[in-house]
């Protein structure tokens, strides 16, 4: 390729009609481009009007990840104008939606490295193939088991690896062209796939056991070896999976795992901004979690780790917890627990009708949550009845349906609102507009761990921690306090996404903080270190 199309077909490099005459001449450009040159503000005006002809959402995020694909710098310019709008778009929900439809809608393969588990051996040639001489600080990796609340995509999942990446930027600043999206192909479980003859991944069941964590373990030590200055996020991983790769690398690497450990700081953010509008105390309360796995694990432990810091031991803190998942209540004997429910169930003769515990309703009934957190993937699911049941016993009943994306949701926002009289203080995972109930005007806060993981990872890298660890992920939860005027009517328990970019540096300054404070890392100025990692989009 001659060197003119080597630059306009770098995204990283493209400035489109946007050289200057000098850096024509400079980089063989001349006669190139049309004469006329442009600025990034006309070429965000005119791809934002073309933006908006496109009539469904699908062609809009279509449309989006072709000027990424073509000049990462414009992107970033105009997502920065447009984050609300966009988020939506290129991220959750919407980004489910491309998911569903990777195969027959393939563009490019985005920057992102392609890894099979059957290959090991090809791991630190494909990181390299794709890296090539850029610093990378950020890998963002899925096996896509478990795609938000949509199951397993095999390969097709490697949209969620760019997704969050594209938030990273244009929440927090993160170079975009330090950051590399990795999907490893496990295989796929799902049927669909397997006999789609458009398929793009490796066709074959998954692997797992002691090859598939054979290879990740392979997998860890080359990103280390190629990027030692790096963040490793782990997405979307299964619920066999996730916790048992944190659990292994966590005081090894700088890792994080958003899943468990985002989802986890933004509820309790969420559960905090409640407390601040409704004047209760967090120890006074009762939490239900519904759905038992992977997140609502998460959720979990940074509650009960916020009980202990608030002054509860830990058996006190434990008995303020409910677990819900497929089988009723956990109990201490109920088969198929996993390793991180088992610390939080309880005993059967803590109730005379036990054996009756099977659904959500009837655990309502009997423990009277005054928190109650979805995680479960069944749309649904906190209907009228559980959420009349629950206001009933409670001022301001706190409900979060977190399940993702929209279709999936445990209730929607407005009937929430709706069944407790406007009481309810809720969080949803989707971006819900505003809404009207009795003459108050409702703003609903998105506990999306995107509001909190481009603050907490662009904070750890910013300051080159050594680690992440629980300290961080609370401080980044207690980030958010103070950013919404809870007496005023309808406040919302998060701070909105238009504020995003503002408060992710607020978040990230206090991850790199609290890095500094544990001796983390030999920097000291979290601010300044903050500050000058920033990227801006500009030519
Ligand atoms: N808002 C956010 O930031 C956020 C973050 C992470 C996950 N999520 C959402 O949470 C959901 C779960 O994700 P995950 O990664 O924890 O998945 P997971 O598979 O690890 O956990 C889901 C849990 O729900 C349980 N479940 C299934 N059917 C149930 C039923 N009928 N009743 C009760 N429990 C049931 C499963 O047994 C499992 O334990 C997804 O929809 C995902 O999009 C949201
Ligand atoms: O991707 C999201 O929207 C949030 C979360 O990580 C999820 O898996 O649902
Ligand atoms: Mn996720």
């Amino acid at each position: 390729m001659n060197k003119a199309m080597a630059i306009l077909n770098d995204p990283f490099k493209n400035k489109g009609t946007a050289f200057t005459q000098e850096e024509r001449e400079r980089l063989g450009l001349t006669g190139v481009l049309p004469p006329r040159v442009k600025t990034i503000e006309e070429q965000a005006a005119e791809t934002y009007a073309l933006f908006e002809t496109k009539t469904s959402n699908i062609e809009k995020r279509h449309f989006l990840m072709e000027v990424f694909n073509t000049n990462r710098t414009l992107f970033f310019y105009l997502m920065g104008q447009h984050i609300t709008e966009f988020m939506p778009i290129v991220y959750d929900p919407v980004i489910a939606e491309s998911i569903e439809n990777y195969n027959e809608r393939y563009q490019r393969p985005q920057d992102a490295v392609y890894l099979s588990v059957k290959h090991p051996e090809r791991i630190k040639k494909s990181l390299a193939n794709v890296s090539g001489d850029r610093d990378i600080r950020l890998i963002v990796v899925t096996d896509a088991q478990g795609i938000l609340g949509i199951g397993d995509w095999g390969v097709d999942g490697v949209d969620i690896a760019v997704g969050k990446l594209m938030v990273y930027t244009a929440a927090a600043g993160i170079n975009p062209a330090q950051v590399l999206p990795v999907s490893i192909d496990a295989g796929t479980d799902n049927p669909k796939l397997l006999d789609d003859p458009n398929y793009l991944g490796e066709r074959h069941q998954r692997i797992t056991g002691q090859e598939y964590f054979d290879f990740i373990d392979r997998f860890v030590d080359e990103v280390e070896k190629l990027y030692p200055k790096s963040l490793l996020h782990f997405e979307d991983f299964g619920r066999g999976t996730a916790a048992r790769i944190l659990d292994k690398y966590q005081d090894k690497i700088l890792t994080f795992n958003d899943d468990i450990q985002g989802t986890g700081i933004i509820a309790l953010a969420g559960v905090l901004g409640a407390m601040n509008i409704s004047k209760e105390k967090l120890t006074d309360h009762t939490f239900l979690t519904f759905g038992a796995g992977t997140a609502g694990m998460g959720i979990a432990k940074m509650l009960y780790d916020e009980l202990v810091r608030q002054g509860l031991t830990p058996e006190e803190a434990k008995k303020h917890f409910y677990l819900v998942d497929k089988q009723g209540l956990l109990f201490d004997d109920t088969e198929g627990l996993t390793e991180k429910q088992k610390p939080f169930t309880r005993q059967r003769s803590e109730f005379a009708n036990a054996d009756e515990l099977t659904n959500l309703l009837a655990v309502v009934k009997a423990v009277h949550p005054t928190v109650m957190i979805g995680t479960s993937t069944q749309p649904g699911t906190f209907n009228e009845a559980v959420v009349k049941e629950m206001a009933a016993h409670t001022d301001r009943p706190v409900i979060f349906p977190l399940s993702n994306p929209t279709k999936l949701a445990e209730a929607k926002a407005a009937d929430l609102l709706k069944w407790t009289n406007g009481r309810a203080l809720v969080a949803t995972g989707i971006p819900v507009a505003d809404i009207t109930y009795q003459g108050v005007t409702y703003q609903i806060g998105q506990a999306n761990n995107a509001l909190i993981y481009p603050g907490v990872g662009f904070g750890a890298l910013a300051v080159q921690a050594k680690q992440l660890n629980d300290n961080m992920l609370a401080a980044a939860a207690h980030a958010l306090s103070g950013l919404v005027d809870p007496d005023q009517p309808g406040a919302a328990v998060l701070p909105p996404v238009s504020k995003l970019a503002e408060f992710s540096q607020r978040v990230a300054q206090r991850v790199a903080q609290s890095a500094i404070d544990q001796g983390l890392t030999t920097m000291t100025d979290a601010k300044k270190a903050v500050a000058d990692a920033k990227w801006e989009p500009k030519y």
